[in-house]
């Protein structure tokens, strides 16, 4: 973790820098990457809870680790290999990413299965050819699956459970988590987590999971790294929090992410009465981030396009202002 390099780093982040494309396909010019100055290492057996307040880029960060954005090769190096050019990495299954569309389909060694049809636990789980009968079985006791759910009936928490499962069939070297453990209950969380952490220790399996959910996770990561605006601030081994702070997980993260929002509401203010804008990511011509419907309405005020705006906006994520409207992404 940190600065260390060796021959059992599985991942090696140095010098990442990223910007979303606009919508002509390439960054917006003289726009401030999102991802910026961004290293880290992570060792064989780690297990890295990524944490940042909404927005803060641990997403973008997961998905360029999982290749499914396109960085300069020697940015990112998932077992000494590019994520996004090697292809084989996750067809294999050593590098495995669950989060985000995921949550919609399985995707499993590249492939995407949609979650809601109307097929069994047991026909999804046991249709994936090459796998280990006892790790099956083990995922299967993790998770408490039921093999004769039918997937288009079940609860949101059980099309997890079984998503989960299928996602860790193949033994990974490197996963990565984007809040997958939402619709879980208490006692499917403990078991994934402590079957996680067995992964790592036994088999020497690197993980990082980004999670807004501290409960239960007190003991189980190994490491921590803290993202704000797409810039790493703390890269650091649990037993050193715990050292500086008595605080829980929770309250440690929680008073790390105040002073940023302290920090961010000062910066805004100075900002504003220096006659600068007070987003510093707002429009560029094509794309807006940060407080998206306050600049869109202030693009748009300032005649930057003609905008078609209604409260309906308000509170929105992302936009793109195309030439005479507002499309949400
Ligand atoms: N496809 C995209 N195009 C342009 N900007 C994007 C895109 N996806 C995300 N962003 C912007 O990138 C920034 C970081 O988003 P990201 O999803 O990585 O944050 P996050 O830390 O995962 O947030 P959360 O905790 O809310 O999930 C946000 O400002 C977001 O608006």
């Amino acid at each position: 973790m940190g600065e260390k390099n060796n021959s059992e780093s599985t991942i090696v982040i140095k010098g990442l820098k990223f910007t979303y494309p606009g919508i002509d396909g390439h960054p917006p010019p003289g726009s401030t990457p999102l991802i910026q100055d961004f290293n880290l290492t992570l060792n064989s057996g780690d297990r890295c809870l990524l944490v940042g307040s909404n927005g803060a880029g641990k997403t973008t960060i997961l998905k360029i680790l999982g290749g499914k954005h396109m960085v300069e090769p020697d940015m990112v190096r998932v077992l000494g290999r590019s994520a996004f050019h090697d292809t084989a990495l996750t067809s294999s299954g050593d590098l495995c990413y669950l989060g985000g569309e995921w949550r919609r389909d399985v995707a499993f060694a590249g492939f995407d299965v949609p979650i809601q049809m109307d097929v069994s636990a047991e026909k999804m789980l046991f249709g994936v050819g090459g796998i280990d009968p006892g790790r099956r079985e083990e995922l299967i006791k993790v998770l408490d699956v039921d093999l004769s759910w039918r997937m288009h009936k079940v609860s949101d928490g059980q099309r997890r459970r079984v998503q989960i499962c299928m996602g860790l069939l193949k033994p990974f070297k490197v996963l990565l988590l984007d809040e997958i453990t939402v619709d879980l209950d208490v006692l499917a969380r403990a078991d994934l987590l402590r079957f996680l952490r067995k992964e790592c220790e036994e088999r020497g399996a690197s993980i990082i999971y980004a999670t807004h959910i501290f409960d239960g996770l007190e003991d189980w990561p190994s490491n921590i790294v803290y993202v704000a605006r797409g810039r790493l601030q703390l890269a650091i081994p649990m037993d050193k929090v715990k050292e500086t702070s008595n605080l829980s997980l929770m309250r440690t993260v929680e008073s790390w992410l105040r002073k940023e929002r302290d920090e961010d509401r000062k910066r805004r203010k100075e900002r504003k009465a220096s006659g600068l804008p007070e987003f510093e990511r707002q429009f560029d011509g094509s794309r807006v981030t940060g407080d998206p419907a306050g600049a869109a309405i202030r693009a748009v005020n300032n005649g930057w396009a003609a905008g078609r705006l209604n409260s309906t906006i308000a509170g929105e994520e992302n936009f793109v202002l195309s030439s005479n409207r507002v499309l949400r992404q």
